[in-house]
């Protein structure tokens, strides 16, 4: 009696399960959530790579649910990343990443992979009964046996009918796909098989970034890991090195994207007006203010501001700025009332701010607070492996604009035997000048390359 009666009650919830679900596609993940929701997850969004990271960082989650292709970081270096970080959370891959009928036919596998395919047209959702009745997939539960699977919508027709009630997967453990990923089956070709992915020493490197040399890998991997925190981040590196591309990846990858990124040259801004340019001015503050200005750091409210070439900010401007990143403040210049403003700092320079600081021409308190994060950018000799790459990139870039040209051998040579004292910037400025020079030629000769003053003759 007592046991029928229990057994009428009903049965309390279980507490619902929590994922992240990564995909560019907007779309995508409104079907996928919906579908998810409907089986009691609680689905949290990212659009890429690195909001998923910060994402975990802010809240735990019990499963990332992964789209084939990530906007910021190739996937292998993702998963990598991920698997490193969190261990023990599931990754449920998603789209060609899941899609490979040998990976769930592979008998090392002890996990479910149910697979949630992109409908291509004629493509389905691969799910267990479907997929078990085709005799296409050995369907198991984790510890061997034979699983319960329901069927599973074809993708096509959650499409037409996207408000319709979703039997996608039951129950609703998903993919246990990290398993598989330790698994050389999974790890080897179905990775070659990604279309991003083009080599293992490619696998981290941010798309903006052209070269695939280690010290170049480590910026890149060093942004993805700060981009997604408030952290301050310092880039030192010669002129032209790529500080500034470091600092707007960072700002794209960070979940600030949305907000202004506002770049201030600490060099190019006379002394005198630098205060007034960066905390702004109220109206009559000094000559000729005939009007209130807010300056560049509220214009970056709620995102990024990227300060280049700190270390030529004058002493008193520096005391300033100390006490804005202290305490969030801020007082127009002629004016007393504080303003708070929220933004995320990057700072850069060519100089070694430490010894700037050592000498006492640099505030060691500020440069403290500026370098919580530190980020070199390589000079081009340091990562001269990379030229024919970064060279293929501007030539490309500039065929945009005209007939395509290409390098003859002795041009490539003398490329190679430049010093580059002006980095990555002197090439692309080399090789627009070749461009030119060459007139309608569809091949830059040697004598076209021509670095810096040399073609001046007295
Ligand atoms: N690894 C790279 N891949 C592709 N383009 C690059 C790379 N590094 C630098 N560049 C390009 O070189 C040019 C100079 O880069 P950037 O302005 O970021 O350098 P910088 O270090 O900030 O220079 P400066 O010290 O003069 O301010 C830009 O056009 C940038 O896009």
């Amino acid at each position: 009696m007592t046991a029928s009666w229990a057994q009428s009650l009903p049965r309390p919830l279980a507490p619902p399960r929590t994922a992240i679900l990564t995909s560019a596609d907007l779309s995508f993940r409104q079907r996928v959530r919906d579908a998810l929701t409907g089986l009691r997850w609680q689905v949290r969004e990212a659009d890429g790579g690195a909001e998923t990271l910060a994402c975990l960082d802010a809240a735990p989650a019990e499963a990332v649910i992964l789209d084939s292709w990530l906007p910021d970081l190739e996937i292998g270096e993702f998963i990598a990343e991920f698997e490193k970080l969190h261990p023990g959370i599931d990754l449920v891959a998603l789209g060609d990443l899941a899609a490979s009928s040998r990976s769930m036919r592979s008998p090392r596998r002890n996990e479910v992979l149910f697979a949630l395919r992109h409908g291509q047209e004629g493509d389905e959702v691969l799910g267990g009964d479907e997929a078990m009745n085709s005799g296409s997939v050995s369907c198991e539960s984790p510890s061997g046996e034979s699983a319960n699977c329901a069927p599973v919508m074809p993708m096509r027709e959650i499409e037409a009918q996207p408000s319709a009630p979703v039997r996608m997967l039951a129950p609703p453990v998903i993919i246990a796909t990290r398993r598989q990923i330790e698994s050389e089956n999974f790890s080897g070709a179905d990775f070659a098989a990604a279309p991003l992915r083009s080599g293992p020493s490619s696998a981290c490197r941010l798309p903006e970034f052209i070269g695939t040399h280690p010290v170049m890998l480590e910026v890149s991997r060093r942004i993805r890991l700060v981009a997604g925190h408030r952290t301050s981040v310092l880039v030192q590196g010669p002129t032209g090195s790529g500080k500034e591309l470091v600092a707007r990846a960072l700002h794209r990858l960070s979940p600030r994207s949305v907000r202004p990124f506002v770049a201030l040259n600490c060099a190019a801004i006379p002394e005198a007006l630098l205060e007034a340019e960066l905390f702004g001015h109220s109206r009559g503050a000094f000559t000729g203010a005939v009007q209130g200005r807010v300056g560049r750091i509220e214009a970056a409210h709620g995102g990024t501001l990227f300060l280049d070439e700190i270390g030529e900010m004058p002493l008193a401007c520096q005391a300033k700025l100390l006490r804005f990143v202290e305490s969030g403040e801020l007082q127009r210049v002629g004016d007393n009332e504080l303003v708070k403003v929220d933004v995320r700092l990057i700072a850069a320079t060519h100089r070694s701010l430490a010894r700037l600081a050592n000498e006492g021409a640099f505030r060691s308190d500020l440069y403290f607070r500026l370098s919580v994060f530190l980020l070199h950018t390589p000079s081009l000799s340091a990562h001269i492996d990379d030229l024919p790459r970064l060279t293929a990139h501007f030539l490309e870039r500039m065929s945009q604009q005209s007939p395509a040209k290409s390098l003859s051998e002795e041009a490539q040579s003398r490329l190679l035997g430049h010093s580059w004292p002006g980095n990555v910037r002197e090439l692309e400025h080399v090789l627009e000048r070749a461009w030119i020079l060459a007139e309608d030629r569809p091949r830059i000769g040697a004598a076209e390359i021509e670095f810096g003053e040399e073609y001046v003759t007295e």
